[in-house]
């Protein structure tokens, strides 16, 4: 479950480019995973948008208690 999104506007992504999405594992602390990700132009030269979050394991009830 998403705890936590940060996203940094690095610059604008004109409509009908092809991009490329990085994400990846930073670190795990128990419930925790703390993930990053980038959006690139396909050669990596222009950085669009960065990205951070926080995903906390949950269990089926929680979802359940609304
Ligand atoms: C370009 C990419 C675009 C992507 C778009 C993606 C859109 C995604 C849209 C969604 O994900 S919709 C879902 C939105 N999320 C929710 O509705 C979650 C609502 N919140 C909850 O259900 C609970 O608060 C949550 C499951 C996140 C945590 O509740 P729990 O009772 O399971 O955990 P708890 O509060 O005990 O916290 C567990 C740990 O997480 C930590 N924690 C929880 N929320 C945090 C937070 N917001 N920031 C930092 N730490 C947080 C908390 O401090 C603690 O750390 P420790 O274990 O070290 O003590």
């Amino acid at each position: 479950m998403t705890a936590n999104l940060n996203i940094n506007y690095r610059s604008p992504i004109p409509l009908g480019s092809t991009v490329l999405i990085e994400s990846t594992l930073d670190k795990e602390e128990g419930k925790k995973k703390f993930i990053l990700c980038s959006v690139t132009s396909t050669d990596g030269s222009r950085l669009h948008t960065e990205a951070t979050a926080l995903f906390v394991s949950i269990s089926v009830s929680h979802l359940l208690r609304g």
